[in-house]
């Protein structure tokens, strides 16, 4: 089966500094991936990498069988989107819900905007009323769920999402991960997820990979982030730091 994302020697960097060294990992279709190490690891970069947004970068990038050139590509919106932690930040402030969402098809030059944008609101819970508030007339939360929204307008197969619940308050984040957990089942979403948090990929991701310094330092599947059986120090060490138990290796 060919894979959803496809890394293979990865090397991405800012200038004369490369921040990610030989990168190579699969996330098969359907999986949910995390991302997961310390701050300045270059876990975001990576997302960077995959959408476009760091261009400088070697190795390769195979996202649902295409390979990803450096050039800007309108293509690859309709495949994968990618969503940021501060929703307040990644929405226009002077464009209403329903521009917001609208914005993509009218880019891609898609119909059927109004049940579109019905039908996008109602699956991420979001009742009808707000079609047409501006962004600070939303809670965080509300927020989040238009920016899910939005990178779901042109039904990509893969969502990349960077620290998607962090900016959330600890009870609205939960609220996010549920809905994320249900639209996956419910549209077959691919996701690669970069996050802090080892409850959240317990609770949404299949494997994760460890990185340090650029590096992937161990890919593992869930379970043994739940029985606390990661092998490698590092990912030990990450683990007890978030107050799990360790157990043999
Ligand atoms: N636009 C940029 N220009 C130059 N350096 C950058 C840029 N963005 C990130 N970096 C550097 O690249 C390295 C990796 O950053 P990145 O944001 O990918 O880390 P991260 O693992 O996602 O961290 P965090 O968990 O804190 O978000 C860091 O050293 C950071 O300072």
């Amino acid at each position: 089966m060919t894979a959803a994302i496809h890394l293979d020697n990865l090397t991405i960097s800012y200038g004369p500094t490369a921040v990610v060294h030989s990168v190579s990992f699969d996330v098969a279709a359907g999986e949910s991936f995390a991302l997961v190490g310390e701050s300045g690891s270059g876990k975001s970069t990576i997302l960077k990498a995959i959408s476009g947004l760091a261009p400088d970068w070697t190795g390769t990038i195979t996202v649902d069988g295409i390979v990803r050139a450096h050039a800007p590509d309108r293509a690859f919106a309709r495949t994968c989107q990618m969503v940021f932690q501060d929703p307040y930040g990644s929405l226009h402030p002077r464009k209403t819900v329903d521009t917001c969402l609208a914005e993509p098809l009218a880019i891609h030059g898609i119909g059927g905007r109004d049940g579109r944008v019905k039908d996008m609101l109602a699956a991420v819970g979001l009742d009808q009323r707000f079609r047409f508030r501006f962004p600070h007339q939303l809670s965080g939360g509300q927020r989040q769920r238009v920016a899910i929204a939005r990178a779901l307008m042109l039904e990509p197969r893969l969502l990349l999402l960077d620290e998607p619940t962090s900016a959330l308050d600890v009870s609205v984040q939960a609220e996010i991960l549920n809905l994320l957990k249900k639209l996956r089942r419910e549209q077959g979403l691919t996701y690669l997820m970069v996050t802090h948090n080892l409850p959240v990929v317990s609770f949404l991701c299949d494997r994760l990979a460890v990185m340090r310094h650029g590096r992937i330092v161990e890919v593992a599947g869930v379970d043994a982030l739940k029985t606390g059986r990661l092998e490698e120090p590092y990912s030990r060490e990450l683990y007890a730091a978030s107050g799990g138990t360790l157990q043999p290796a």
